[in-house]
């Protein structure tokens, strides 16, 4: 039986009407959420990121600021634009790109973003806390994922999920979110990398499957077992000359193949993308309503 397809779009969508109502509610009290960007250099999947933000943002109002420097750029000018977006009043929500070039010091950088102002969830007082089970920004893309799982029904609690990749953006947080005792957790999770030997044999014994590598072809279909659930997180570019852009973009799964084995399995693009975005642009409003609570508003 080939797979169900878990769109990303329907979730997102159903994400995106709570935001613009969110907004609405905050515009009617004189606040505008607003969302900075920094990137640094060209990272084709930051460049997709970023296109799409601006769209999302710009549907449900919110208010977005994209600051692109070249790759050669130096840590104290990055620094000194958060600095200065950490003062500004009306921006509620950085998030600077990663990767970043290898010159630049990612820590040193994400450390140096408010933490009220950290919508991504990756400043270490925000990982603490979701770490501890506290209310926080959680990060968009696991957090995403989460949403997508329970939109279509699928059942975390007790399942044995395996997650390939282990950064900090995708595949730790993620592990950790699964396997917390609460609603959306309550998983067996193992999560695997580039030391990991034979990472098939793991997979295959998954109920939930979640590929983070960022490379094509990282799961094929004999490492999954009949009727498991596939969330693909890639992104990944691949030249395509018949295409406008020259190039589209592929995830880590060998999406046909694992199709007709899976039961359900997410497309990309129109996957998980689309709903880590949603999930920024909650985060969002989230900062710019806790930012007027704390001014009293
Ligand atoms: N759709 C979305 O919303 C998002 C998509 N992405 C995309 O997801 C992918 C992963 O992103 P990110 O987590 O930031 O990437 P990183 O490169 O930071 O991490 C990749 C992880 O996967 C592991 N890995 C790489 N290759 C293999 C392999 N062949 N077998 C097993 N493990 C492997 C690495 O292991 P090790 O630690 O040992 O090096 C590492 O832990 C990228 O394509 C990125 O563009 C990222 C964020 C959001
Ligand atoms: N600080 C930081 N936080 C991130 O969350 C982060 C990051 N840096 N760096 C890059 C990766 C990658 N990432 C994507 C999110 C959505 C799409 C997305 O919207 N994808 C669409 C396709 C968009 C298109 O076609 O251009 C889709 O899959 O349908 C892509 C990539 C977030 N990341």
């Amino acid at each position: 039986m080939p797979a169900q397809i878990l769109s990303g779009k329907e979730v997102a969508d159903r994400i995106l009407a709570d935001v613009a109502k969110e907004v609405d509610s905050l515009a009617r009290s004189g606040c505008r959420p607003f969302l900075a960007v920094v990137r640094v250099g060209d990272d084709p999947a930051s460049v997709a990121y970023v296109r799409g933000k601006r769209k999302d943002a710009a549907r449900v109002g919110i208010l977005s600021e994209e600051h692109t420097f070249p790759e050669e750029t130096g840590q104290e000018d990055v620094c000194a634009l958060i600095d200065r977006l950490n003062r500004e009043e009306g921006v509620h929500g950085i998030l600077v790109q990663l990767p970043l070039p290898p010159h630049i010091d990612e820590e040193a950088i994400i450390e140096r973003i408010a933490p009220e102002k950290d919508v991504d969830g990756f400043h270490p007082v925000n990982v603490g806390r979701m770490v501890l089970g506290q209310e926080t920004f959680l990060p968009c893309t696991p957090h995403g994922i989460l949403m997508m799982l329970r939109h279509a029904g699928v059942e975390v609690r007790g399942r044995h999920v395996v997650v390939v990749g282990r950064s900090n953006i995708v595949g730790k947080p993620l592990a950790n979110l699964l396997l917390q005792k609460r609603e959306g957790g309550n998983a067996t999770v193992t999560v695997c990398h580039t030391a990991t030997p034979d990472i098939g044999s793991f997979t295959r014994q998954a109920d939930i499957v979640v590929v983070a590598a960022g490379r094509p072809g990282v799961l094929t279909a004999d490492m999954v077992r009949e009727g498991a659930v596939v969330i693909d997180v890639g992104i990944n570019r691949v030249e395509d000359p018949s295409s406008p852009r020259g190039y589209r973009l592929i995830g880590d799964v060998a999406f046909e193949e694992v199709a007709r084995k899976a039961s359900l399995i997410t497309p990309v693009p129109g996957g998980v993308g689309l709903v880590t975005r949603a999930m920024l642009l909650w985060n969002t409003v989230r900062a710019a309503r806790l930012a007027q609570e704390r001014r009293g508003g």
